[in-house]
């Protein structure tokens, strides 16, 4: 019996056809309409193809949705529609029509950020529970300016599968470029040296590094700066004070911004480029993280400052154990489901991807997306993002107008007692201006 059946790969279908020959069987269950991990090998063709390939099969479509309302399930089944090789099914639920999906447009993703968590809060006020609230997102990135927002309001969230942004290896190690750079001969630089020095491999192992820190410590000096006098081997030395080179040179760049710096130097560092030769999804991920770094670091004049808003930022989302809104990619929320679903950046060229290689698997995206939600599902999108204007993702159009609005559901099926905890969350983005 396999589950999940959208996901296998040739490897694990040849393993189930094998296994299944002495008796002739084989059960599995799976939706094809799920299928969305083709850049790990799935293949979606297995599913679709089974009948041709077994032609005694018999099919059973669970059609009937025991988790959503009416109207997501309208919604989602209206995306799916234009993907014309899926197998045809079409979902019902007996749990009646319930509120329209709302469909919400910003300026910018701080003004998208802050209206999702002051929702959260007015939702939490009327008593549902944080952990029955996500917010699900396409890229990974995305999580920053939602982080922030909850963040400044003290609304405990957890990300799943995935820790916060500032704490994400990228983030770090630009991070680390950047004090490196501003304090090359300082000791509070020391750290970052340990952390970049040989990231990407310069040769330079432990006994290199300690033979750097006796002389560091010897001298009195930074890391960095003990690097360049201390005895290693030819090809490390080389490396190492080209690095130390490149610090020095584009520290003393004062014409640039600092988001232009930082992108100095992970290009002459070979920072990018060691992500660039990796084709991981999670190489591809981490350079995603360091775009945004990049964009947020434009709004810094001083490196001091962008480092102390990542401290502030980074800090620990919630208590563990608490009540804590769910934030994850859409991805790791396969097999998941939530009263309330918040969908934020619903924009061309994020979703659809640009880069995407597979456009029927971003629609797939979409429709695992929705279904999650069990009561109301909210999609939101705005004009700016990104360093560039957007516009509202082709799934959007695709929902009939029926089962959305362009407002929230304010005032619909809602219970009248508000706990006043909550107000704090209205306070707090008020007095950030948002
Ligand atoms: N026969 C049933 N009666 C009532 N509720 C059901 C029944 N079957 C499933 N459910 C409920 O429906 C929801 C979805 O079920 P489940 O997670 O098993 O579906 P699924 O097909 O794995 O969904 P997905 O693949 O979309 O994540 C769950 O909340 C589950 O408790």
């Amino acid at each position: 019996m396999a589950d999940e059946f959208q996901d296998v790969n040739r490897a694990q279908y040849l393993w189930l056809t094998l296994l299944s020959r002495t008796s002739g069987e084989l059960f599995c269950v799976g939706d094809d309409s799920q299928s969305i991990y083709s850049w790990r090998g799935a293949k979606v063709g297995f599913l679709r193809n089974f009948p041709r390939e077994f032609p005694a099969v018999k099919t059973f479509k669970l059609e009937e949705n025991f988790r959503s309302t009416s109207n997501i399930l309208d919604a989602s089944n209206a995306v799916i529609s234009f993907d014309p090789s899926r197998i045809e099914k079409t979902l019902f639920t007996r749990r009646g029509k319930g509120l329209p999906i709302e469909v919400l447009g910003f300026s910018y993703a701080t003004e998208e950020a802050a209206a999702i968590v002051r929702e959260i809060g007015r939702r939490a006020a009327t008593g549902v529970a944080c952990h029955d609230m996500a917010i699900i997102y396409r890229q990974n990135r995305l999580s920053r300016t939602l982080e922030e927002a909850l963040l400044h309001a003290r609304v405990p969230y957890e990300i799943i599968g995935d820790v916060g942004f500032y704490r994400r290896t990228a983030v770090k190690d630009a991070l680390a470029l950047l004090t490196l750079c501003a304090w090359p001969d300082e000791r509070r630089s020391d750290e970052a040296f340990r952390r970049m020095a040989n990231r990407p491999p310069r040769g330079l192992g432990a006994r290199g590094l300690g033979k750097i820190e006796i002389e560091a410590s010897a001298g009195g000096q930074s890391l960095c700066a003990a690097a360049t006098r201390t005895r290693l081997s030819p090809r490390c030395a080389v490396a190492l004070q080209g690095f130390v080179q490149i610090l020095r040179q584009i520290g003393c760049r004062e014409g640039e911004s600092l988001g232009e710096r930082l992108t100095g130097l992970l290009e002459a560092t070979g920072y990018l480029d060691m992500l660039r030769a990796d084709d991981s999804d999670e190489a591809a991920t981490q350079r995603e993280n360091l775009a945004e770094l990049i964009e947020l670091a434009q709004g810094f004049r001083r490196v001091e400052h962008l480092l102390e808003h990542a401290a502030l930022a980074g800090g620990a989302p919630g208590e563990k154990g608490r009540d804590r809104v769910q934030l994850m990619t859409m991805h790791r929320s396969k097999g998941l489901e939530f009263r309330h679903v918040f969908l934020p950046a619903w924009e061309e060229a994020i979703f659809p991807g640009a880069m995407s290689r597979n456009p029927g698997e971003e629609r797939r995206l979409a429709y695992v997306a929705l279904t999650r939600a069990m009561e109301q599902a909210t999609i939101t999108f705005c004009d700016y993002r990104q360093g560039g204007s957007s516009r509202p993702s082709r799934f959007i159009d695709e929902i009939p107008l029926k089962n959305r609005i362009s407002s929230w559901n304010h005032g619909r099926n809602e219970p009248r007692q508000s706990d006043g905890r909550w107000r704090q969350v209205d306070q707090e983005l008020n007095a950030l201006g948002l």
